[in-house]
């Protein structure tokens, strides 16, 4: 049975000073899910947004909002990002003193909980608090900036992965350097999920739809295994 890859657009690349209409484009071309990146200049060398343009956008669609912190601490602010719509909140291990607390209360917050891995972190950070997440996102670049080169080695730590999770129904989400070359190596490896900036927002909204198509169609060929989140 073939399967159907989640396209996650990063509005890392859209044009901001039009982010609710860069939203709803990307919704109406084929988008499964919207990534948020959020950015602190602390944790990583570039600042974004926060819970209030989060929220201003909240409205322009109700496709799953998926959260990507990319600050340091992240739990003080954990109840304003699900407060602002977010309905997945993923946090960074290597940001995380307390990994364990902060995926519990973000499901306490009545969202699902994800965790990021940087390309040089090892999964093993993960294997004690897989029956408390709802994703693993796999950085195949080092987080910051867009338009980055994707990280090859990490297709490897993504077949690990797979194979840790078993039977749990965790998405194994990708972000970095995807594109309709690079979709189909994470996804034989094993990932559901695509996070893409630039390969989805080249080209202005015109083109939005088919580089959607583009990406979709290199993950999802025949023969990989349908994907049932819980
Ligand atoms: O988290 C990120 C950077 O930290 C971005 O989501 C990611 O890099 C997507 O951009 P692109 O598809 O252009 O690589």
């Amino acid at each position: 049975m073939s399967r159907k890859t989640t396209i996650a657009p990063s509005v890392l690349s859209a044009d901001f000073s039009r982010l609710g209409e860069e939203v709803a484009d990307v919704c109406q071309a084929g988008a499964d899910w919207i990534h948020l990146d959020v950015m602190d200049g602390h944790f990583v060398p570039n600042i974004t947004f926060g819970p209030p343009v989060i929220k201003s956008i909240r409205n322009r669609t109700d496709k799953i909002f998926d959260c990507h912190l990319m600050i340091e601490p992240a739990d003080p602010f954990l109840g304003a990002f699900a407060e602002a719509g977010c309905d997945i909140i993923t946090v960074h291990s290597e940001a995380s003193t307390h990994l364990d607390r902060s995926l519990q209360a973000i499901r306490d917050l009545g969202c699902k909980a994800g965790v990021s891995l940087n390309p040089s972190t090892p999964e093993s950070v993960i294997a004690y608090v897989l029956d408390r997440l709802d994703l693993i996102l796999l950085m195949t670049v080092n987080p910051g900036f867009g338009g980055q080169a994707f990280i090859p080695s990490v297709v490897e730590k993504v077949r690990r992965v797979k194979a840790m999770i078993g039977s749990r129904p965790i998405h194994i989400e990708i972000d970095g350097g995807v594109t309709p070359e690079t979709a189909p190596l994470v996804a034989r490896a094993g990932a559901d999920v695509l996070v893409a900036g630039s390969a989805v927002f080249k080209g202005g909204r015109e083109a939005y739809a088919g580089n959607i198509s583009a990406l979709r169609s290199g993950a999802d060929e025949p023969g990989l295994t349908e994907f049932k989140p819980g």
